[in-house]
C-alpha cells in the first residue's frame, strides 16, 4: 500500500506516520508546508526506503501514485488558523478540492481529518454526527470551521459524482507527545505552564467544556476509519467531558501542585460545551477510547520537560 499523508509533520500527523510505517508493507509519503509541523517530528524515518518527505503546499496541486490519502494538512490550533484567516480557507477549499483531484486522478481512498468545530456552539449535548451544528459563517473562527464544513461537502459531492471513496472523521480535541509548546491549545498550553512554573491560564468562564482523546487512540481511530466500510462522518473522540478549571486542576495536581490558576479574557465565538457520541465509532469501527485524562496527560509531561529541558524534581 502506498500511503500520502498530507500534514504528516503535524501533531497527530506524525503519530499516525508512526503507525503506518510500523507495517513493512506500507510506503508512505508526507506532504507538507511546515507551517505549524516539523521535519523534527518525522526525524526517524528521514533517510528510511519506504519514507519520503515533500516539502508542499496542498493550495497547489500535488500528482504521485498512492493508494490511499490521509488528508490532515491544516493548521489545528485556533492562534494559528486566525493568524491567516484567508490562507486557512485556502488550504480547506482549494487544499481539499485538490487531494480530492488527486484522489480521482489516482483512484485513491480519501480520508479528512473534519473536526468537532463543524457542530459550532452546538445546541444539543453531546453532539452526535447528525447535528449539523451551530456555526457563525462570518466570525474569526469561521475560516477554520466553516472551512472544514466545505471541506466535508466536497468530500461528498466527490463521493456522489466521481464515486470517489471517502472517509470523513470528526475529531475531537486530542492532545499528546510532540504538540507544540507554544501551540496555544488548552492542554500544551497549561503543560509547559506548569512545567515552567507560570500561572495556568483559564480563559473565563471556565466553565466551558472539552473532551480530550490522547493521541494514540486518535490514530487507531482514524486508521480503523479508512480500512473500514463506512463513509462517515464519523466522532472520533474521547467522551470524558471536563470544565477548563477541571483540566486546570488536573494539571496542577498531577504535574505542578505549587502553581497558580488564574482567569484571563476568552476569544469571540468560544464553544461552550463539546463532547462526542462516539456510539457510530463504537457499532461502526469496534473503536472506542483506552486512555483517560488522567493516565494520558503524564505521558505527555515527559516529553514536555525534555523539550523545555526541565527534568521533573527528586
Ligand atoms: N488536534 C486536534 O485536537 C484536532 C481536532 C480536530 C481536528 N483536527 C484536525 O486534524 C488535523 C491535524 O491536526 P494537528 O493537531 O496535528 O495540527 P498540526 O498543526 O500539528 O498539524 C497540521 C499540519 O499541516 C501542515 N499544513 C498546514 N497547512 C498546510 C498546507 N497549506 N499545505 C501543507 N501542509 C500544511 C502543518 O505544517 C502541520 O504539519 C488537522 O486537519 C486538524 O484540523 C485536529
Ligand atoms: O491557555 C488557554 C487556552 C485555551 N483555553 C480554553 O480551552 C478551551 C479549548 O481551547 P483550544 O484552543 O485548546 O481548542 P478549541 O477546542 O477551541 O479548538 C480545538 O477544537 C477542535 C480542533 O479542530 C481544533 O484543532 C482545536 O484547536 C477553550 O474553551 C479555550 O477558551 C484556556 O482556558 N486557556
Amino acid at each position: 500500500m502506498r500511503i500520502l499523508v498530507t500534514g504528516g509533520a503535524g501533531f497527530i500527523g506524525s503519530h499516525l506516520v508512526d503507525r503506518l510505517m510500523e507495517n513493512e508493507k506500507n510506503e508512505v509519503i508526507v506532504a507538507d508546508n511546515y507551517f505549524t509541523g516539523s521535519k523534527d517530528n518525522l526525524k526517524k524515518w528521514i533517510g528510511h526506503p519506504r519514507f519520503e518527505l515533500i516539502r508542499h503546499d496542498v493550495t497547489e496541486p500535488l500528482l504521485v501514485e498512492v493508494d490511499q490519502i490521509y488528508h490532515l494538512a491544516c493548521p489545528a490550533s485556533p492562534i494559528f488558523y486566525k493568524y491567516n484567516p484567508v490562507k486557512t480557507i485556502k488550504t480547506n477549499v482549494i487544499g481539499t478540492l485538490n487531494m480530492l483531484g488527486l484522489a480521482k486522478r489516482v483512484g485513491a481512498r480519501i480520508l479528512l481529518t473534519s473536526t468537532s468545530e463543524v457542530y459550532g456552539d452546538p445546541l444539543i449535548h453531546p453532539q452526535t454526527e447528525s447535528y449539523w451544528g451551530n456555526v457563525n459563517p462570518i466570525g474569526v473562527r469561521s475560516c477554520y470551521d466553516e472551512g472544514k464544513r466545505v471541506a466535508e461537502t466536497l468530500m461528498f459531492d466527490y463521493h456522489r459524482q466521481h464515486g470517489i471513496e471517502i472517509r470523513i472523521a470528526r475529531i475531537f480535541n486530542t492532545y499528546g507527545p510532540r504538540m507544540n509548546i507554544d501551540d496555544g491549545r488548552v492542554v500544551s498550553n497549561f503543560i509547559a505552564q506548569a512545567i515552567r512554573n507560570e500561572p495556568l491560564t483559564v480563559q473565563a468562564p471556565g466553565t466551558q467544556t472539552r473532551s480530550f482523546c490522547y493521541v494514540s487512540d486518535m490514530v487507531d481511530g482514524l486508521i480503523r476509519l479508512m480500512e473500514g466500510e463506512n463513509t462517515g462522518p464519523i466522532n472520533i473522540g474521547n467522551p470524558g467531558e471536563f470544565t477548563m478549571i477541571e483540566l486546570a486542576e488536573n494539571v496542577k495536581e498531577l504535574i505542578n501542585p505549587e502553581v497558580e490558576i488564574i482567569s484571563v479574557e476568552n476569544t469571540p465565538d468560544d464553544p461552550r460545551q463539546r463532547k462526542p457520541d462516539i456510539t457510530k465509532a463504537k457499532e461502526l469501527l469496534g473503536w472506542e477510547p483506552k486512555i483517560k485524562l488522567r493516565d494520558g496527560l503524564p505521558l505527555m509531561e515527559e516529553d514536555f520537560r525534555q523539550r523545555l529541558g526541565v527534568p521533573r524534581k527528586n
